[in-house]
């Protein structure tokens, strides 16, 4: 695997969880307390590395800002890391955290139950962003200007912080909420009117305390609320791109679905690839539909 040269800059620097997925699944319907055989499989995830493995198959490379452990899951998972094509020299190795886990179980009836354990990245904090004004991503007089990805596993004190900051001024900030339960995290968003928000519909009604029934009166509620720019996702329905200059509302293709999970980030990386790549409002919201209904369909994206 190839290493980025020190003087070349990441084209996106995706900041957030890092962490390893454990995962069991059933054939089978399960409800609480069901105790049934499948399997358990362990997989690098965490928001911001399947934005940032999403991005790689996009042709991208991404740098990783999180908190990883210096024990023997944390080598693991920055040598898999390494493996997805990602920048990983700028991640916070802690010596006394452990690298965090996220552990979900899935029955033929969807995910049943599932815990973040995104502790060591909360206790790290700001240190995880010290690349930004230490002089190796940014510094104080040069602050990093390229595109960032955000996760809502960050906490929102820290989030806070990162829109608020000088180290990010020039930031092109891009944000997804870690799950509909951290959808509150993303407020500083609203109040700063910064960045472009990638919600789906049900993320869209906790952060308005609303109901919505489709992309378009979402999105305008969240302006409303003082976003400054936001994409509204609603499955096989139309998504929605709002901002001050207008909103435009578009349809994914029909497809046979054959898998949903990771549809969001999808979505979000080949917009954010498709504006990087110089499409307007319009074409980059229909090739981010586009990319995101292939990966539903089970076909790979593209
Ligand atoms: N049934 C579908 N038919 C066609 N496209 C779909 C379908 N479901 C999802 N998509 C595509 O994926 C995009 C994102 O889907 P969705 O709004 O379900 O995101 P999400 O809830 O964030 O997904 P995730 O399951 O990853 O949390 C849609 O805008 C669309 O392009
Ligand atoms: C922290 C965390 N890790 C993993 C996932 C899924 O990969 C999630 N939603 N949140």
């Amino acid at each position: 695997m190839t290493q980025a040269s020190a003087s070349q800059p990441p084209a996106i620097l995706c900041i957030g969880s890092v962490l390893w997925d454990i995962i069991g699944r059933c054939t089978t319907e399960m409800q609480r307390g069901s105790d049934m055989p499948g399997r358990i499989t362990r997989l690098p995830g965490g928001v911001a590395m399947n934005i940032a493995m999403t991005l790689a198959r996009f042709g991208v490379r991404p740098a990783l800002l999180t908190a990883v452990g210096r024990d023997p899951e944390g080598d693991e998972l920055i040598h898999a890391c390494g493996h997805f094509g990602l920048i990983t020299d700028h991640i916070y190795r802690s010596e006394d955290l452990p690298t965090d886990r996220y552990m979900a179980v899935e029955g033929a009836n969807g995910l049943i139950a599932a815990i973040a354990d995104a502790h060591s990245l909360e206790a790290a904090g700001d240190k995880i962003l010290r690349p930004l004004s230490d002089g190796s991503l940014g510094s104080e007089d040069a602050p990093y200007a390229g595109q960032v990805a955000l996760d809502g596993n960050l906490t929102l004190s820290l989030l806070d912080d990162i829109v608020a900051s000088p180290a990010f001024a020039k930031a092109d900030l891009r944000v997804a909420p870690a799950s509909p339960g951290k959808a509150e995290r993303l407020r500083p968003f609203l109040t700063r009117t910064r960045g472009t928000l990638y919600v789906n519909l049900e993320e869209a009604g906790i952060l308005c305390q609303a109901e919505f029934t489709d992309s378009e009166t979402a999105a305008q509620a969240m302006l409303d609320r003082g976003a400054a720019r936001v994409l509204v996702t609603d499955g096989g329905a139309s998504a929605t791109v709002a901002d001050a200059k207008g909103t435009i509302t578009l349809h994914p293709p029909r497809v046979t679905v054959a898998r949903v999970t990771g549809a969001g980030d999808t979505f979000m990386a080949a917009h954010i690839v498709a504006e990087a790549r110089g499409e307007d409002r319009k074409t980059a919201l229909a090739s981010a539909l586009k990319a995101a209904a292939t990966y539903v369909s089970g076909e790979p994206p593209l």
